[in-house]
């Protein structure tokens, strides 16, 4: 039976309260101050994976939509990314934070050492966007609907534990707190009015789940990788690789 627009609003915000990322046990060590220096880089590394991924899944996005309106929407999510003449982008704010870790700029941006699941989890990510309907796509994205939070407890954990937290390294998240709402306000509706059968409401869900399986599976690759049991599948970044000279002072 097609459920009513509560109820299913309901039923996707049930599946983040089940499935999202904050649960996951890197981002408890992460927030509570837990992770060595090593375990951050590693983190900052992965993460900039999905960062670089985001506005190019996004652009596949926008390459299938018919409709100017909603091109004309959805292209601020690619300019807060990538960034504008007035606006730094959160790709840049992402690669100062990884400046402030201890990372050359560079490395981090060439995607060198990434793990391979963090790669097949966004890759597929970027592709479910590519080949599936719309309105899966939109759904996809809703995993934002919890991000506020996490971003939010990352900012106020981040700072209380680690000597590099500070306004400029953080700035990344901060704006993700401005930006992120709109982006999801219009997505939550456009799903909420798009999926009008149960056929569709099932497809909705399960993409939103999927997209908590992205989110879920990099963290577990991190933590296999670079905390419990320490296992560093070959070619993935070592600890030591990649540091920014120190400045000669
Ligand atoms: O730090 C996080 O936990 C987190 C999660 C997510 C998410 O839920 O996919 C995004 C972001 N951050 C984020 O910063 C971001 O720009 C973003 C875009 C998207 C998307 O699917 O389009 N998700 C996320």
């Amino acid at each position: 039976m097609t459920q009513t627009r509560d109820a299913f609003e309901n039923r996707l915000r049930q599946i983040g309260a089940e499935r999202y990322h904050d649960k996951h046990p890197f981002h408890h060590l992460l927030h509570g101050g837990r992770c060595s220096p090593e375990q951050v880089r590693a983190w900052v590394i992965n993460r900039y994976y999905y960062q670089h991924s985001i506005p190019i899944k996004d652009a596949a996005f926008m390459s299938r939509v018919e409709d100017p309106d909603l091109r004309r929407i959805w292209r601020s999510r690619i300019e807060d990314h990538d960034g504008t003449d007035t606006n730094e982008g959160g790709i840049r704010r992402w690669l100062r934070l990884a400046e402030a870790v201890g990372l050359d700029r560079d490395y981090v941006a060439s995607n060198r050492g990434v793990l391979p699941a963090t790669r097949f989890a966004v890759d597929a990510y970027v592709r479910f966007v590519r080949d599936k309907t719309l309105l899966e796509a939109v759904a996809a994205s809703l995993t934002e609907l919890f991000a506020p939070k996490i971003h939010a407890d990352r900012i106020q954990g981040l700072l209380k534990n680690y000597d590099f937290a500070d306004d400029s390294s953080l700035s990344y998240f901060r704006n993700r707190l401005k930006e992120a709402p709109k982006d999801v306000a219009f997505g939550l509706s456009w799903v909420l009015d798009h999926a009008d059968t149960q056929e569709k409401q099932d497809a909705a869900a399960a993409a939103l789940i999927f997209k908590t399986d992205v989110l879920w599976s990099q963290l577990d690759a991190l933590h296999a990788a670079y905390v419990e049991p320490g296992r560093i599948p070959p070619g993935a970044w070592v600890p030591g690789e990649g540091m920014a000279l120190a400045k000669a002072s």
